[in-house]
């Protein structure tokens, strides 16, 4: 999996504050360099065990803080370093200095962290009814209700932990009855199609940019005996595609849905839902804008940290 690292330069007093913005905003590890933490260290003492060494000997930070926070995708990237900018910025409203609230983002360019994750990485009861299980461990479900997704998320995103995953798989646990046939679009790892097809979802149709989040669902739809018949292919949004289908379900960037919304609305049958996430704070206006401009009705908005799920319908016959 690709990860990315988000580093934010702050005060001392603001590290809390900055790590449970970038927890929020799904990162699922933070570490802290604070030149505070050094100034309680003392040189010279003798312990049982030898020299304490000399804190001046370790490198560190001479003032200020730095807060690093792990990110498994690169996907909302455009959207989360300006929303964690301005969020830092803004601690000064709260009496906290935010200090040079510098955001930067790089890639974690370390082969380990290619595989150090998936120790991390355990089952994970995403809903009462759906649990998400890495492909290498043993599971043993705690109710016969319990609906087990087998993951390999290799290189594509969708592992279950980001929130806006979670909204998308909550969403169909509400829609779906049985039978709908659907579209995900931007599948990554897969994992909608997956959850769609456990919760009774006819035909499912999945589509990804990218060759190797195609090439991940693959192997996750083959791990799924309930997926087999999960149509896949390489596509961008919905563009060539000209069908009618019960439901929709995306999960991109908030820019990449605005694009989506007239596609999506030609593709549902009246009544049909449109489902869609990673929609960030700041961008949740202006989905709910386009959607309505678009001739759909808002059925529901859920939230999850920082992120926003919409649930739309085509309005039928008799609401138009
Ligand atoms: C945030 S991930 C969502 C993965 C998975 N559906 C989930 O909910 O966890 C977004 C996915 O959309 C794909 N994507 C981005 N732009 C796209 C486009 N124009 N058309 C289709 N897929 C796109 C990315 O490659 C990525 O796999």
């Amino acid at each position: 999996m690709d990860w990315t690292a988000v580093k934010v330069i702050t005060s001392s007093e603001a590290v809390e504050a900055v790590s449970y913005l970038l927890t929020n905003a799904g990162a699922q590890g933070v570490q802290i360099d604070d030149a505070a933490d050094f100034a309680n260290l003392h040189a010279g003492r003798y312990g049982k065990h030898g020299k304490i060494i000399d804190p001046a000997d370790i490198p560190h930070r001479k003032q200020g803080a730095a807060v690093t926070g792990y990110f498994p995708e690169k996907s909302f990237l455009p959207e989360l370093v300006p929303t964690i900018s301005a969020q830092v910025t803004k601690l000064a409203s709260y009496g906290l200095d935010p200090g040079a609230a510098q955001v930067s983002a790089a890639g974690v360019d370390d082969e380990k962290w290619a595989t150090v994750w998936q120790k991390y990485y355990h089952p994970l009861r995403v809903t009462n009814e759906l649990t998400i299980v890495p492909e290498w461990e043993d599971y043993t479900p705690a109710q016969d209700s319990e609906k087990v997704l087998y993951l390999d998320p290799g290189m594509a995103f969708g592992t279950g932990t980001h929130p806006t995953t979670r909204l998308m798989m909550e969403a169909l646990e509400k829609v779906i009855r049985g039978g709908e046939s659907l579209i995900d679009v931007g599948t990554g790892s897969g994992v909608l199609s997956i959850t769609a097809k456990a919760l009774g979802a006819g035909q499912v149709t999945a589509y990804d940019v990218d060759q190797v989040a195609v090439r991940s669902a693959k192997k996750n739809l083959a791990l799924n005996p309930v997926a087999k018949d999960v149509k896949l292919g390489v596509n961008s949004l919905l563009d060539g595609i000209h069908t009618q289908v019960d439901l929709i379900v995306a999960n991109i960037l908030a820019e990449i849905i605005v694009p989506l919304i007239p596609q999506a609305f030609e593709n549902l049958k009246p009544g049909g839902q449109f489902l869609t996430s990673g929609i960030i704070d700041d961008k949740a206006a202006l989905v709910r804008e386009k959607l309505t401009a678009q001739g759909f009705i808002i059925d529901s908005e859920t939230k999850m940290k920082d992120w926003h799920g919409i649930i739309a319908h085509k309005p039928t016959a008799e609401e138009e």
